[in-house]
């Protein structure tokens, strides 16, 4: 049955079998692993995923596709979950869970963070995105790409870009070009889970204005003498702070705070 690509689902379908190989091979699939394919599509990972593991577990939004791949495969096999992956509680799903997904480009952010919040429930996530995207993720500080996205993944997981992959490679072929990433969550997250919702406000507020200095854009955080205890120059802009930092300008204004 022919399946037209559906917009609105960012639906750009994998249609190269070498990229298919290779990033099965990355994946290095055992037949005991419990993994989780978000975005299944018309098989292209889920066929040669099955073929390594006993079991494997898809989440789907678009209901023709759900019911193609539930006529398709055994249901011993392939449990279809019919849903919004952004919703989705991957915790049920068991421990050291592996994520993989050729995702739609318009909820990749949003889904990053989603599954953020299940860190302590994966063993590792390799996901095809946007490479502007990936470039964002892995970017380190004091450059164009480093930003929010770049702190609020990288204080979790460790990442690395495997390879690019050329827009003919899907049909249909998206304006961009897509790279495939690893993330694997870090043993001690560098901000304590306590911690975590100070830590993102005030890294969405030091980014909330690139252009401008931390004493402006971390006011309501941060005095200036609180600059010269923490060993940090209020005149840097959100940039050029590592990780390190952001994680030692919350726990200070916790402690003060608190204290
Ligand atoms: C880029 S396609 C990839 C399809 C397939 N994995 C492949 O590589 O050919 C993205 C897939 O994610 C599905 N999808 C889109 N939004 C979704 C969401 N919010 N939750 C779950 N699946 C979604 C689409 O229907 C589509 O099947």
């Amino acid at each position: 049955m022919q399946h037209t690509p559906r917009r609105r689902f960012g639906q750009n379908f994998l249609v190269d079998s070498q990229t298919v190989t290779d990033i099965v091979h990355a994946l290095h699939p055992r037949r005991e692993d419990v993994m989780v394919e978000i975005g299944p599509g018309l098989g292209a990972l889920t066929q040669p995923l099955l073929q390594s593991l006993e079991h494997l577990h898809v989440v789907e939004i678009d209901r023709d596709i759900v019911k193609r791949l539930r006529n398709e495969f055994s249901a011993k096999r392939l449990t279809v979950h019919e849903g919004d992956a952004l919703e989705f509680d991957f915790s049920s799903l068991g421990e050291s869970l592996r994520v993989v997904g050729n995702l739609p480009y318009n909820i990749s952010t949003p889904l990053l963070f989603h599954l953020s919040r299940f860190t302590d429930h994966l063993r590792d996530m390799h996901f095809m995105l946007q490479k502007e995207v990936v470039a964002r993720m892995v970017a380190k500080p004091s450059t164009s790409d480093y930003g929010r996205l770049s702190v609020m993944l990288q204080c979790r997981f460790e990442m690395e870009q495997l390879f690019i992959v050329p827009p003919e490679c899907f049909h249909p072929p998206p304006k961009v070009q897509s790279a495939v990433v690893r993330m694997i969550p870090l043993k001690k997250p560098l901000i304590e889970a306590s911690q975590e919702k100070l830590f993102a406000e005030i890294v969405s507020a030091a980014f909330s204005q690139r252009r401008k200095i931390l004493r402006n854009t971390l006011r309501d955080y941060l005095t200036g003498e609180d600059y010269l205890k923490l060993g940090i120059d209020s005149n840097l802009r959100a940039e050029n702070l590592s990780i390190t930092q952001y994680v030692a300008i919350t726990n200070y204004f916790n402690r003060v705070r608190s204290g």
